[in-house]
């Protein structure tokens, strides 16, 4: 799917997303379920080509779902390393959860596979191109013509979803809400936000991809967020292929490899004693452009980087922008500002905490 068309369909689900917000008329909200629900949205019009709305009920329980997995995924690792540990009588590694909560997801997603291809069989080709289903079942008629063996079967199209599911949703919808409440803590930051905003978009139009060069304060609370939340701290295990060596130490092939990404992008010998604490201008020049640092590695790095990292980039920028363009972020309770401690699962998410959407701008002239 080229940049542009991806760019507006999360335009299009960005807009839905900050008038959901803006319903609560500055009551307080706790907006993770949204901010899932929104972000979701993105791979879904990407995966099957439309949007579903904040209240469908099976909907509601696939997000549920995926939530649950990446919240109970740290425990179920320990059985990665110790099979055995999935015979114990009990669920205390929460295998069993995840494992129901996966069936949740993979047979919503099988209905809805079927769904969508018994209405494609009616639409013409043009309007199934950039849907991903569509793609997959094109590429594996091609392979099964030519008589060549291929991967490109049923099971690995749900298998395929729900790899792109759980890795694109609760990834990207974790650390626009770590954002907010990095600014809720830290509300000169918000200020400084509003003012580059004001200053060089306005207030009338929903920001576009265009935009991004002429914010670079922004650019730069987006990097600090994604460091500071470190919301991936283990990455994914990896296992060696062959043997290697680094530095002095000899990893033999088949081990089990767990990348601490947290260790770098906390580390004080690279961002200095103040690693702990949000500071955006770490990422800043003098000349208040955007610094680009190769130790800020939040997708990880080498050949297994996450595949991702442009289409979260972009999401973060114009889910981003286009909220603190529309609202300012108010803690109800400001002397007493939500808990920074994460919760950590697969990935760190913040603990729940809810906040008023003040609205800046009630409505944009031009989408
Ligand atoms: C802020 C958002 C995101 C962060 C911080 C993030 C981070 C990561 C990290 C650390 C990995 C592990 C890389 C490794 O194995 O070394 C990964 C893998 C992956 N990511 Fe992301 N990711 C994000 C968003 C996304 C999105 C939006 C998608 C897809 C639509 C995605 C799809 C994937 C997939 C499929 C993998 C596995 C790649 C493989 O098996 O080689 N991620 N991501």
């Amino acid at each position: 799917m080229g940049t542009n068309t991806l760019a507006e369909r999360i335009r299009e689900e960005v807009n839905c997303y900050v008038n959901k917000l803006a319903e609560f008329q500055g009551k307080p909200v706790d907006i993770q379920h949204f901010t899932h629900v929104s972000v979701s949205n993105v791979i879904c019009s990407i995966i099957i080509g439309r949007r579903f709305s904040h209240e469908d009920p099976r909907y509601q329980s696939a997000a549920e779902s995926l939530t649950n997995i990446a919240k109970n995924a740290k425990g179920a690792a320990a059985i990665n390393f110790l099979p055995f540990l999935q015979h114990l009588p009990g669920d205390f590694f929460k295998a069993r959860v995840i494992e129901k909560n996966t069936v949740n997801v993979k047979n919503m997603l099988v209905e809805i596979v079927s769904e969508i291809e018994s209405k494609e069989s009616t639409d013409s080709d043009d309007e199934n191109i950039g849907n991903y289903i569509f793609s997959y079942r094109r590429r594996q008629n091609e392979k099964m013509k030519s008589g060549k063996k291929t991967f490109l079967d049923d099971a690995n199209l749900i298998k395929t979803i729900i790899d792109l599911f759980a890795a694109g949703t609760e990834t990207v919808a974790t650390t626009i809400v770590w954002c907010v409440l990095y600014i809720l803590c830290n509300p000169g930051v918000q200020v400084k936000i509003h003012e580059e905003l004001d200053r060089e978009l306005g207030r009338e139009k929903l920001p576009t991809m265009a935009d991004q060069e002429r914010l670079p304060y922004l650019a730069a609370v987006i990097k600090e967020t994604q460091r500071l939340a470190s919301i991936v701290p283990f990455s994914v295990m990896h296992k060696t292929r062959e043997d290697v060596t680094i530095g002095n130490y000899g990893i033999p092939q088949g081990t089990t490899v767990i990348p601490d990404l947290d260790s770098v992008l906390h580390d004080p010998k690279i961002w200095g004693n103040d690693a702990e604490k949000f500071n955006p201008e770490r990422f800043l020049r003098d000349d208040g452009s955007v610094l680009q640092r190769e130790e800020f590695i939040p997708f990880s790095i080498g050949s297994r980087i996450c595949v991702g990292e442009a289409l979260a980039k972009m999401e973060l920028f114009l889910f981003l922008s286009s909220m603190f363009q529309r609202f300012e972020f108010v803690s109800p309770d400001p002397a007493n500002p939500p808990s920074l401690e994460p919760n950590i699962g697969f990935t760190a998410v913040p603990s729940p905490f809810r906040l008023s959407c003040v609205i800046r701008l009630q409505k944009y002239k031009h989408s």
